[in-house]
């Protein structure tokens, strides 16, 4: 796919492809990550933020999605190279309610970064002794696999890992 492989040199941990070219033709790395997938933000209401994102910033905004899986609703609003997720929480027990205690007015709560192979990312992270919520991915947003890497693990940002 990357025609013939010439060397792999790694570079602060990461091991970067040339191809027969000698451009960098893709860049794993340990765990195998890739584009952002979304930002996502906290809010205490959603249909307002709806409307800010919508009317105001002029973005293209989802119909509202119930995730009972994950305790929240997300609406996505789409950005020319990312989205933003917005989070409302649903039922009880919303792994948001408390960061909205400590950020009534809203806040970014995560983060959201593609691999190649979750299994692989999380084997990876965990040999590094970084902080899974739930090693066993669940089902996210889009459908895929996703993890959460614990903000204490990640220099204070809750990291979510998607399949790509
Ligand atoms: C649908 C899906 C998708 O996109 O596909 C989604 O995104 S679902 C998105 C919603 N799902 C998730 O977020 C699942 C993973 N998250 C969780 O399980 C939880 O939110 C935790 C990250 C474990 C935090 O839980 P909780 O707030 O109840 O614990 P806590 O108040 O004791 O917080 C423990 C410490 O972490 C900090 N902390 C908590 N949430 C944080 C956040 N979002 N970003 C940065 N730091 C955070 C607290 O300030 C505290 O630090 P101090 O001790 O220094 O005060
Ligand atoms: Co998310």
């Amino acid at each position: 796919m990357f025609g013939r492989v010439l060397k792999l040199t790694p570079i602060i941990n990461n091991t970067r492809y040339y191809s027969t070219s000698g451009t960098v033709k893709n860049i794993l790395g340990k765990v195998g990550i890739g584009r952002l997938n979304h930002v996502a933000i906290a809010t205490p209401n959603l249909k307002e933020s709806c409307d800010l994102w919508r009317d105001v910033m002029g973005a293209d905004v989802s119909e509202p999605a119930d995730q009972k899986e994950h305790g929240v609703t997300t609406v996505f609003v789409g950005l020319e190279n990312t989205k933003i997720e917005l989070l409302h929480p649903l039922g009880e027990n919303s792994p948001i309610a408390n960061f909205l205690k400590k950020n009534p007015s809203g806040g970014i709560h995560h983060i959201c970064i593609e691999v190649d192979d979750i299994h692989h990312a999380v084997k990876t992270l965990l040999d590094e002794n970084i902080r899974i919520i739930d090693p066993n991915p669940k089902i996210g947003a889009h459908g895929k696999p996703v993890v959460f890497l614990h903000p204490k693990s990640m220099n204070g940002v809750l990291v979510e890992l998607e399949q790509k």
